[in-house]
């Protein structure tokens, strides 16, 4: 048809510009229909100093955090990965995308592949099936500490229900000097070497240590020259649409634009109906759109920051710019960063997570009741003198054989066969208090769901083994989207607490907080054949055994792909 066309144009001798415009039409024609994106990354280590401390850091082509993914929804997204990290295995998690059809590409290393050995290539394949805020980043032991993170904006096909003039993403991150060999090796060492706080914070890769502070350093390694802080620049009189993200490997964090209101428009990728804040708690995993307006005083600049919060903090507040053009970025704003909040006042912390509802317009209504509710109680505990995180007292550990891989094929013994147990000892264990008996068991045993079933999850927050402590934990669940019913302080009460279940607007996310000495209470349907990772995402927590696998309807799931396999008991295997 194209070219039946373009021969009747050339013979009727059209000028060059008909020709031209004939063209730009069925472009834009095309652009209505999905569109395949294809990307070709190299992952490899390179010497970086973010915050003005040199490390090696892992780069996708070049870049830390890695280039951005724009698509459209609906689209199909294809990543040669290639790793070159010479040494070191890779896998590479889409948080947020549900791989519906596609569970062998969740990137989630030992639940749905195969690590990506160094030196070898994978690709990627999915579809972005919904618009949002999406991200990426490596899910192998713990190297998305070391820089493999990124991106993924989802336009929709729809008008947005909020009005913006211009598009912005803000990574924010925490950040080690030490490498994550380091710190992995010291949580799994009697004795127990904590990670401790990290060293900055960046946003959207840029941070600043006071290399002063620490005169034993030779410039080569820490450089005062070798960092500037993030700078966003704004035209006045403009509406911005800033997607904030965090993917820090610890802290949970505040956000806040000096002398800016932000209005919070969408949540991992849900329409949220609109709440003012000023301060803006986000924990790693999640991703929010705020709209801010450039509407203050033209003629200066203005501090953003961003504080930890939740626990005891010693890093310095993560600094950027506000920049109003023309003014130079670099003009330090006449005035001192906003205060943070304190760090343990745990109300307004709550209070946002109460204000985010779905968007009228925009609700999905959760089914009204469930077939199974699992409780899920968060502990730290001891292991044969090795510290450990736990769910129910059971301490995950991945096995050498993927489970998607293992159960589809049939493959014997690949991991423990005993599921976790759906709840803990409500009646004798004091949340509130260091556990008597803190020891607790490891296993590689998952959840099996029954297939289109309505699952709820109840996470039960408890002191940790410190006196009088309980942190937070951002829980993540891959493969699904989950509705947020409720949230609540102390003991879960299954008798009232669900009475109080926000049945009406609650809002779907992918990852939530458990706040300290709390519990959360989540629903979500079982209708995405595969095998999910649900797990704290808190980098040296899930290391540390905190998460659960979720099977549901594995026998639906279509023929893997060969290029998953190749370690554990699916070596040499090709299936049937
Ligand atoms: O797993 C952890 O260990 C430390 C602390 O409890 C012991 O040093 C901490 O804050 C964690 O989150």
């Amino acid at each position: 048809m194209v070219e039946l066309g373009l021969i009747s144009l050339r013979a009727l001798q059209l000028p060059r510009l008909l020709i031209l415009c004939f063209f730009v039409i069925l472009g834009n024609f095309h652009k209505a229909e999905a569109r395949i994106r294809h990307y070709i990354w190299e992952a490899k280590y390179e010497f970086r100093s973010p915050d003005c401390f040199k490390k090696l850091v892992i780069t996708i082509n070049g870049k830390t955090p890695g280039p951005s993914i724009q698509a459209q929804e609906g689209d199909t997204i294809i990543v040669q990965v290639n790793n070159s990290l010479v040494t070191e295995n890779l896998s590479i998690h889409w948080h947020g995308i549900r791989q519906i059809g596609t569970p062998w590409f969740d990137g989630t290393e030992g639940v749905t592949q195969c690590p990506i050995l160094p030196g070898d290539t994978f690709i990627y394949q999915f579809v972005v099936d919904r618009p949002g805020t999406y991200l990426y980043h490596a899910h192998y032991g713990m190297q998305r500490e070391a820089g493999l993170y990124g991106m993924m904006r989802v336009a929709p096909r729809d008008p947005e229900p909020f009005a913006y003039d211009l598009d912005r993403s803000i990574i924010l991150n925490d950040w080690y000097h030490s490498s994550t060999y380091e710190q992995a090796a010291g949580l799994s060492s009697i004795p127990f070497r904590w990670v401790g706080e990290p060293q900055s914070l960046l946003i959207h890769g840029k941070g600043i240590f006071n290399c002063s502070k620490s005169p034993s350093l030779s410039t080569d390694v820490c450089d005062a020259s070798k960092c500037s802080p993030f700078v966003q620049t704004v035209i006045p009189g403009k509406t911005y649409r800033l997607r904030i993200a965090s993917l820090t490997a610890l802290s949970a964090l505040s956000f806040q634009i000096e002398g800016h209101n932000m209005t919070v428009v969408e949540a991992d990728g849900h329409y949220v109906e609109p709440f003012v804040v000023k301060k803006l708690f986000i924990y790693s995993g999640e991703t929010y759109s705020v709209t801010v307006k450039s509407d203050q005083d033209p003629s200066r600049n203005y501090w953003i920051t961003s504080n930890v919060v939740s626990r005891n903090r010693s890093t310095p507040a993560g600094l950027g710019m506000f920049n109003y053009y023309p003014n130079h970025p670099k003009r330090s704003p006449p005035t001192v960063p906003p205060s943070p909040p304190a760090w343990d006042d745990v109300e307004p912390r709550l209070a946002q997570s109460f204000s985010i509802k779905a968007r009228q317009g925009y609700i999905h209504k959760p089914p009204t009741t469930s077939d199974r509710v699992i409780v899920l109680l968060n502990t730290q505990n001891n292991i044969s003198e090795y510290r450990h995180w736990s769910v129910n007292n059971v301490s995950f550990t991945l096995p050498h054989t993927p489970y998607l891989i293992a159960l589809k094929e049939n493959i014997n013994g690949a991991f423990d066969s005993t599921s976790p147990p759906d709840g803990y000892d409500f009646a004798n264990y004091d949340i509130f208090s260091v556990a008597s008996n803190a020891n607790a068991t490891s296993s590689s045993g998952i959840y099996r769901l029954k297939f289109n079933t309505t699952v709820d999850i109840i996470l039960q927050n408890a002191n940790t083994m410190t006196k009088t402590n309980s942190e937070t934990h951002p829980w993540h669940l891959h493969g699904h989207d989950f509705w947020v019913l409720g949230y609540g302080k102390g003991k879960f009460d299954v008798n009232n607490d669900t009475k109080k279940y926000n049945l009406e607007n609650p809002i779907m996310k992918n990852t939530v907080p458990v706040h300290p000495f709390g519990w959360t209470a989540l629903r979500f349907r079982t209708d995405n054949p595969g095998v999910w990772a649900f797990h704290c995402h808190i980098e040296s927590h899930f290391y540390m055994g905190m998460g659960v696998v979720f099977e549901e309807g594995v026998e639906r799931v279509g023929k893997l792909p060969s290029s998953i396999m190749g370690c554990g008991q699916t070596r040499g295997f090709h299936g049937p």
